[in-house]
């Protein structure tokens, strides 16, 4: 079937038996669902990955008093609560397999969304009602306020402190504020907690969420923060599925298959994986296990796993990749050079620096992960790994660079990374272009990328992002040797002397 866009049917309850006959509806019926889950931060990734899972569940006839409340807290989350309103919550996921073929399904598990700059007073209400059990999280690695140096809370982020200074009736505008204010009304009340479930690429990030959100509350009032550090539960988890931005032409390839006019629909990989602590609170979770959901003591080691391979691994490919002039991440997985400089990466560097797993082959993990950043059909754009680098080189990259100085190893295919990211960030390419870094600390990223004109470390004198590194020649002598070499022949023939010289 191949339809105009304009003879698609609008997704909607009206219309979800009619668009049963042409691909998997919510088999449920969705007037039974009970909200039990609040979720801040409804992207791309909530939407293909957790509620997937719940609504997999609800499919079982399991669940149904665990659907899913959106929250957006930005003020560009506007267009997604105008998407969920105009389609009762529903939308579609749509699976792209490496082939060519699709698996597109209704996705039925998020019963309300609310946009907090205009109903905070209901996203408070509803946090601090004991109908919501779980508060979970996507809200980038910028939404937990972690200073990049101490590790601990940023006591001069501008949300926190508006968030401090706020009077009565004043409504929160970060998530931490939403979080802590619903919490000191639970406990004013005599109502359970909730489990705060962040589902974020941090490393510890149920640990992180606990002492943020602490921190934060004790700034507040300290006993608050004692009870939220004695009653609250933060369980860990490690969650992977590559979730590109929704394009316009996945609208309409959706239209035109399927016949659905979607406004806001996901795509995503084949691959999904979630390794959920098993630490919830008095009020519960879903039985997640009964669809796939790896339910563990300690997330830890696969944690380490995913964020220094995969998120490490994307960064390895994506400044790279931009500067020899790829828009998506297959393209440069896909060329020989690319693929061996991303094994070697994972190998030599990051590998070693990982515990054993029991039943996880790394090797076959790695080899994976190739095949999966290469999948044509995702087009996942460079640009989208390329952004918020100030979030993900110190969280991903660097801690593999530091346990591996620390054990005497070599750190070269970190040091190209960090040297291409440095040349990406001068803000023009190698073909003249601007460069649009997307970046929360972006001026100042700039600034020390062009002062490597007069000073070549100057990049790396950033102690907010690499402590001291600058000082350390086993790291700073391959990464000016690759600043030299991207300046003067280019990414690509960069990488070939770089995948030649590691190999001989
Ligand atoms: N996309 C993926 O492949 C993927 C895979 C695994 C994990 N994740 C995790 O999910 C997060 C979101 O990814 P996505 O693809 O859904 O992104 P997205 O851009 O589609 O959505 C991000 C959501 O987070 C909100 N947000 C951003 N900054 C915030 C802040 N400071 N406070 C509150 N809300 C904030 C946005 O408003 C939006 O609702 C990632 O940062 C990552 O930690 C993503
Ligand atoms: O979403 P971020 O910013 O944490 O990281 C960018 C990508 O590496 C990430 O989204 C991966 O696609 C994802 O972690 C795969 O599970």
């Amino acid at each position: 079937m191949s339809l105009p866009a304009s003879a698609a049917t609008a997704l909607g309850l009206d219309s979800l038996s009619r668009l049963a006959d042409r691909l998997p509806v919510p088999s449920y019926d969705r007037g039974r669902l009970r909200h039990g889950i609040a979720h801040l931060g409804v992207g791309g990734f909530h939407r293909a990955h957790q509620a997937m899972y719940l609504d997999a569940l609800m499919n079982r006839g399991e669940a149904l008093d665990w659907a899913v409340t959106g929250v957006g807290l930005m003020p560009g989350d506007v267009a997604m609560a105008d998407a969920m309103a105009a389609q009762d919550n529903l939308y579609t996921v749509v699976v792209k397999h490496p082939d060519g073929s699709r698996e597109p399904r209704v996705v039925g598990a998020m019963v309300d969304y609310l946009f907090a700059p205009e109903q905070g007073a209901r996203v408070l209400d509803l946090l601090a009602d004991a109908s919501t059990r779980i508060v979970s999280l996507t809200v980038t690695e910028g939404g937990y306020h972690v200073h990049q140096v101490t590790g601990e809370l940023d006591p001069d982020d501008i949300g926190l402190q508006r968030d401090l200074r706020a009077g009565p009736g004043e409504l929160p505008v970060t998530a931490f504020g939403y979080v802590v204010e619903a919490l000191a009304r639970r406990r004013a009340a005599g109502t359970a907690p909730f489990t705060v479930m962040s589902c974020d690429n941090i490393q510890g990030n149920g640990h992180v969420a606990s002492r943020m959100i602490t921190a934060f509350a004790r700034l507040r009032d300290p006993d608050l923060a004692d009870w939220i550090a004695a009653e609250v539960r933060f369980p860990s988890s490690m969650v992977d599925r590559i979730t590109p931005v929704t394009t316009d032409d996945d609208r309409e390839d959706l239209a035109a298959r399927w016949g659905v006019s979607d406004a806001w629909p996901v795509v995503c990989e084949p691959f999904t994986q979630w390794v959920l602590e098993d630490d919830f609170g008095p009020l519960g979770r879903p039985v997640l296990e009964d669809v796939g959901v790896q339910v563990v003591p300690d997330v830890t080691p696969y944690e380490l796993m995913k964020l220094r391979l995969l998120n490490a691994g994307h960064q390895a490919l994506a400044y790279l990749g931009a500067l020899a002039g790829y828009t998506y991440a297959h393209e440069a997985s896909a060329d020989p050079l690319f693929e061996r400089f991303l094994l070697g990466y994972m190998e030599q560097e990051a590998s070693p620096t990982l515990a054993e797993l029991p039943g996880v082959d790394l090797d076959a993990y790695r080899h994976q992960l190739v095949e999966r950043f290469a999948n044509p059909e995702v087009r996942d754009t460079l640009a989208r790994l390329c952004a918020e680098s100030s979030d993900r080189i110190p969280k991903w990259l660097l801690p593999v660079v530091r346990e591996r100085l620390a054990a005497g190893g070599e750190v070269r295919h970190a040091a190209l990374v960090v040297a291409a990211w440095s040349r990406y960030a001068e803000g023009v390419d190698e073909q003249g272009r601007p460069i649009d870094v997307v970046d929360r600390r972006r001026e100042a990223v700039l600034a020390r990328a062009q002062a490597q004109a007069q000073d070549p470390l100057a990049f790396l004198r950033d102690p907010d992002l690499f402590g001291a590194l600058a000082d350390e020649a086993r790291f700073t002598e391959p990464y000016l040797e690759a600043r030299r070499l991207l300046h003067e022949v280019g990414a690509q023939e960069t990488l070939r002397r770089w995948v030649g010289s590691l190999s001989a």
